[in-house]
């Protein structure tokens, strides 16, 4: 049986570790402390059509035995990082015991360009990336919560059989998996759902009630028209991740509030719980991911000659929150913005319109 080992398992991680573990499959998790004494005691797995399962005895990997162990040792044929994009640099020098040449490791990081460092520390191993559609909530202790639709997405490797095997286990009714030909485009489709994260932190409520007031819709839908124009000059063909394609999606989101609950009634289909992860981020005072969502935008948008007014903002307005929070802590830097969070509708469309 392949063995598996995901790396990293905070709420995607431990979601999809647990639901391996129920399946049958042969997975470790490697894990902070604090997340290990959650899931030790079992975990609950649930999502937004009813399914249930539960997952006892998981096993975990500890960090530092792993660092006194060998890939001979130890060494797994699956390697799932779970970590976020801000975290790979550090996890690729923990998880060398982990990888041999048979490792075949997959990112499931959100964004752009976080498998670039993976392939650079193992140019001879198969990298594959992946994308995650859909949002994990604890909704307590030990218990994840699928809380929106979506197959999570496996990127189709040189030999076409590698990831199709992988795909057809793990394919689930709690883990719904896919495959894909093009992940670029995929990723980028993406991307452009993740640039609503940093308005989500912002805003600082959850998604359903953000995606219900139209100014903060408007100042999404903004940043999206800069993603697809920039995608355009690429050359990309965005696939279609929502009910409508993605050329579409702004126009939707800037429908006035009555209009928006007839069309978009699938949009809004989303637990009322559901918050994005950079708004856990922030709430938690971490770094966030900023500069792989409307960051790698603004940076593509600049190389390609594409102007990025409103995502640049953004990043510029998310980067001086979180560092505004961080001046908080002893030694801490003095904050330089005058909006505090949370943000509402009008000061954030007053930010992108400036000139
Ligand atoms: N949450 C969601 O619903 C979704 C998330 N995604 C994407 O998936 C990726 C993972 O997100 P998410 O699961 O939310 O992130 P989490 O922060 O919940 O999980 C990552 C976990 O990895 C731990 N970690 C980081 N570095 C190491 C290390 N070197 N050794 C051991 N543990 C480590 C972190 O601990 P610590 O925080 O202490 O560093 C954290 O517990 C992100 O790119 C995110 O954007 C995509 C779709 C939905
Ligand atoms: C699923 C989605 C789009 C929103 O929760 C997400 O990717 C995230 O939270 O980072």
């Amino acid at each position: 049986m392949s063995s598996h080992v995901v790396f990293g398992a905070g709420l995607i991680g431990s979601y999809l570790g647990a639901s391996m573990h129920q399946l049958g499959f042969k997975v470790a998790l490697v894990c902070r402390a604090s997340v290990k004494s959650k899931l030790a005691q079992g975990v609950t797995l649930t999502d937004y059509q009813e399914h249930y399962a539960q997952a006892q005895e998981l096993n975990f990997l500890d960090s530092e035995v792993l660092l006194k162990l060998k890939p001979e040792q130890i060494a797994c044929d699956y390697l799932w990082l779970t970590v976020k994009c801000h975290g790979v640099e550090q996890a690729l020098l923990d998880i060398a015991p982990l990888v041999s040449k048979r490792t075949v490791i997959l990112c499931c990081q959100n964004g752009l360009g976080s498998e670039a460092p993976v392939k650079r520390a193992y140019p001879n191993n198969t990298v594959l990336r992946v994308m995650v559609p859909f949002n994990v909530v604890e909704l307590e202790k030990g218990h994840l919560h699928r809380g929106s639709q979506g197959d999570l997405t496996i990127e189709q490797a040189n030999k076409a059989d590698l990831s199709e095997k992988l795909v057809s286990s793990l394919n689930s009714d709690l883990l719904p998996v896919a495959l894909s030909k093009d992940m670029q485009s995929l990723l980028w489709a993406k991307l452009q759902l993740n640039l609503g994260n940093s308005i989500n932190a912002l805003a600082d409520i959850p998604v359903k009630s953000m995606l219900q007031q139209r100014g903060y819709r408007v100042v999404i839908a903004t940043m999206m028209q800069e993603l697809l124009a920039v995608s355009k000059e690429l050359g990309l063909e965005l696939p279609k991740v929502t009910s409508v394609p993605a050329n579409v999606v702004p126009y939707v989101l800037k429908l006035p509030n009555f209009l928006f609950k007839l069309v978009a009634n699938k949009m809004l289909a989303v637990d009322p719980n559901v918050r994005t992860s950079m708004w856990w981020d922030m709430s938690q005072n971490k770094p966030t991911e900023i500069q792989y969502l409307n960051g790698a935008v603004a940076n593509e948008g600049a190389r390609v000659g594409v102007p990025t007014p409103a995502n640049n903002r953004i990043v510029a307005l998310v980067e001086a929150l979180s560092e505004a929070k961080s001046s908080n802590r002893v030694g801490g830097k003095q904050p330089k913005i005058a909006l505090t969070r949370p943000v509402s509708a009008s000061q954030l469309q007053r930010l992108i319109r400036q000139d």
